[in-house]
């Protein structure tokens, strides 16, 4: 793998990958010029890609366009085989594209590749591609060092990288006693080091436990302070729904949707589902009035429970939809009415389709 594209997650890329690493970063330190407007993050700008298999082409990619502003976290979301992949491999300049462009921080990924490594960083997850004998704070500052860092800012630098992932007071401590989520949090650490316009985290939250994967979650809300644009994928989309302001979903090789999340949960018209307990079963095949929009979905025994669950969809959910529900027991027959919010998986299962099937 080339130059300072730092593939957390992998081997790293050895030595050899190591030396272009700090290379590339020497051509790139000190960018940040003063009054310069600032390019986004990210430009992908009508970007095709085919592969020839058994002299067949399959089109991965037909027409992507959609930008990541710095500062900004957008996610990028599509079912298997919409594309994520070979579209992360272009911007990471790994594969090139057949059609159209993509710029990092304003740099051509075609025209000078180099420069772009300069500019990104790629954090997958995984706890590999770390130093387990050394410490965080070595890691840390080998990895600015190779990124071009000059030698006196190293430490501070590190120390910076490691204060904003809750990583300061373990600084001296060798990374192979870290736990999965410290070294993926160490993993941004590095990434940061490197002073990037754009990361691209991929699955960051993957076999973290539900604490630690709130502590990274809260480590990432935090990098558009830095100025760095992210651009995240995750097939945990709590991750997407809690850290995304924008999402992009990618679907058999276009851009289905690009949307801030809030529109698109909204626009989806995926309804919220009320789930109602109580002493007897819903005594109507209740379809509402027809004009709340309030449908049954099921009615059944809780459990053990002396209680009956009955599941409802309703389009929006109102205080007269409320009152609507409660007309439909005897009085004080509810025991307990809970709302569940609509939430970006059921939006993505409806708009992005079955997960397998025609895309996958
Ligand atoms: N090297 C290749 N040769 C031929 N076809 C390929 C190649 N790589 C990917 N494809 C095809 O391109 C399409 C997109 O694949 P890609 O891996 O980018 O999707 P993805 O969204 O990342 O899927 P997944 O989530 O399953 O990894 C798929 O139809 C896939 O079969």
């Amino acid at each position: 793998m080339a130059a300072p594209v730092r593939a957390a997650g992998t081997a790293g890329g050895g030595v050899a990958a190591a030396v272009g690493r700090a290379l590339g970063r020497v051509r790139g330190a000190g960018r940040a010029g003063g009054g310069a407007v600032t390019p986004p993050a990210l430009v992908v700008d009508g970007v095709g890609r085919d592969y020839v298999d058994r002299k067949k082409v399959v089109t991965a990619l037909s027409e992507v366009s959609f930008t990541v502003g710095r500062g900004e976290i957008v996610g990028l979301l599509g079912v298997n085989g919409a594309g994520k992949t070979t579209l992360l491999r272009i911007i990471a300049t790994l594969l090139t594209a057949t059609r159209g462009r993509v710029l990092v921080d304003g740099v051509d990924v075609a025209a000078d590749p180099r420069a772009v490594r300069t500019r990104l960083s790629v954090v997958f997850g995984g706890d590999r591609g770390l130093y387990p004998r050394l410490s965080a704070l070595d890691n840390a500052m080998l990895f600015g060092s190779l990124s071009g860092l000059p030698t006196k800012t190293l430490a501070p630098a590190a120390r910076d990288a490691l204060a904003s992932v809750g990583l300061l007071d373990v600084a001296d401590r060798s990374v192979g006693a870290f736990s999965k989520g410290m070294k993926q949090r160490l993993h941004l650490a590095v990434g940061l080091m490197a002073r990037p316009a754009l990361m691209m985290l991929d699955e960051p939250t993957v076999g973290l436990d539900p604490l630690e994967t709130e502590r990274l979650r809260s480590v990432v809300a935090k990098l558009p302070e830095e100025g760095v644009g992210v651009l995240l994928t995750s097939h945990n989309l709590q991750d997407i729904e809690r850290l995304a302001s924008r999402v992009v979903i990618l679907r058999g090789g276009a851009v289905s949707h690009d949307l801030p999340l809030a529109a698109l949960l909204e626009q989806s018209g995926a309804a919220t589902t009320v789930v109602v307990l109580s002493d007897s079963p819903c005594p109507v095949s209740a379809d509402g009035d027809g004009q709340s929009g309030i449908r049954t979905l099921s009615s059944e025994r809780a459990g053990e429970e002396a209680l009956w669950r009955t599941e409802f969809e309703v389009a929006e959910w109102t205080a007269e939809s409320l009152r609507e529900l409660s007309r439909l027991w005897p009085a004080g027959a509810i025991r307990d009415v809970r709302v569940q919010p609509v939430g970006l998986e059921q939006v993505f299962s409806r708009l992005a389709g079955p997960r397998t099937g025609e895309d996958g």
